[in-house]
């Protein structure tokens, strides 16, 4: 099965959000910046280097927070929720059509990729 990071980044009761672009993969769902873990890397190397290619941003990923395994017509995943330190600040878009910082209270009204919600209510819940 694949572990794919999703990248937590909290900044003062935000978190930052992702919307997939049209033609991908859940074209218009929102989801955790992230993606699939490459063989030879930790899950938080893995989200430190999404986060690079996907947004242009620097951070430092820490503890895992929860994991999510969902099975898709494609194939299972397993979705590794990350802590990420980073800074609010301009976001390079590649992947995605849409980045915001949402309040955590928030974040059951966005349309989640499904994978997403157990962690997202576990984060409301926590953080909310
Ligand atoms: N990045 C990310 N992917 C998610 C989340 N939830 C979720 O189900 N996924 C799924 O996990 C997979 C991650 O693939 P991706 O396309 O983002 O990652 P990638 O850049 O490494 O893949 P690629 O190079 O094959 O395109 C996709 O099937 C995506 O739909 C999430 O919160 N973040």
């Amino acid at each position: 099965m694949k572990n794919v990071a999703a990248a937590l980044i909290i900044n003062g009761g935000h978190i930052l959000l992702t919307r997939r672009a049209p033609g991908e993969n859940l074209a218009g769902y929102w989801e955790f910046p992230g993606g699939k873990q490459e063989l030879g890397e930790t899950i938080q190397q893995c989200a430190q280097r999404e986060l690079e290619e996907e947004l242009s941003l620097p951070s430092i990923a820490g503890e895992v927070f929860m994991e999510s395994i969902y099975r898709y017509e494609g194939g299972a995943i397993n979705l590794v929720g990350v802590l990420v330190e980073a800074q609010r600040g301009p976001l390079t878009l590649t992947v995605h059509d849409r980045a915001e910082w949402i309040p955590i209270s928030q974040l059951m009204q966005y349309e989640l990729a499904p994978a997403d919600i157990p962690i997202a209510e576990k984060l409301a819940k926590i953080y909310g």
